[in-house]
């Protein structure tokens, strides 16, 4: 039997945010002194850190909120590849890979080294990418990167071609000691009504 590995970046001060974007931060807000009885907590941070979905919301007004996400496409087997020294990913770089009747495709660039710091440049998801994977069956695609898109990309063309063929982003990973091969995928959303985004817990499960 496996063991479940957790593939979440840890969230504290140190997680690394979106320029300009809300740090994270936890505090007691009512200690056990105050309250009598008990510590009660309080976060605040952005719904793009660390590792956490985007519900399309994220980047059409149109697009369904977090709360309208089928949990199906964020539990059951996944593949993981791995596509280190890249600078964009498409259909040549997963070309020499047998990906048919994939659902869930993971991939490790090891691009994002120090995890504290927010990168500089990350490979990106070059958008024609999306209709290919879709022809496979992909229907989710996550990245240990914290865009499917260049970090100066205002367009989002990866992000929007992916939702135009119906396949869910998943960002942040953490898969430096994940080897490429078939695993079960486990990485719910909170039930967030209005939101945009939602911080995960992914972990996996290698498959015999
Ligand atoms: N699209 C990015 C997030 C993003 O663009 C962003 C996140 C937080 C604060 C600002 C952002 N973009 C600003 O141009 C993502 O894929 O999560
Ligand atoms: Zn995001
Ligand atoms: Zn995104």
């Amino acid at each position: 039997m496996g063991i479940w590995i957790d593939i979440s970046q840890r969230l504290d001060e140190n997680v690394a945010v979106w320029p300009g974007d809300t740090p994270f931060s936890y505090k007691v807000n009512w200690s056990k002194v105050e309250s009598g009885s008990v510590n009660v907590g309080q976060i605040n941070m952005s719904l793009h850190t660390g590792t956490h979905i985007d519900a399309p919301f994220h980047f059409d007004n149109d697009g369904k909120r977090v709360i309208d996400l089928d949990l199906d496409l964020y539990i059951g087997n996944a593949t993981v590849i791995h596509l280190p020294n890249k600078t964009s990913i498409g259909v040549n770089e997963l070309s020499n890979l047998d990906l048919q009747g994939v659902t869930r495709l993971l991939i490790r660039t090891d691009a994002w080294k120090n995890r504290s710091v927010f990168p500089q440049t990350i490979p990106h998801i070059q958008p024609e990418l999306a209709a290919y994977l879709s022809e496979l069956g992909v229907r989710l695609i996550g990245l240990d990167l914290p865009s499917v898109d260049p970090l100066d990309s205002k367009e989002l063309s990866a992000h929007h071609e992916l939702a135009g063929h119906k396949i869910h982003i998943l960002e942040g990973l953490v898969l430096d000691e994940i080897g490429p091969g078939n695993y079960e995928l486990a990485a719910l959303p909170l039930p967030l009504v209005e939101a945009d985004g939602s911080p995960i817990r992914a972990v996996l499960k290698k498959l015999p």
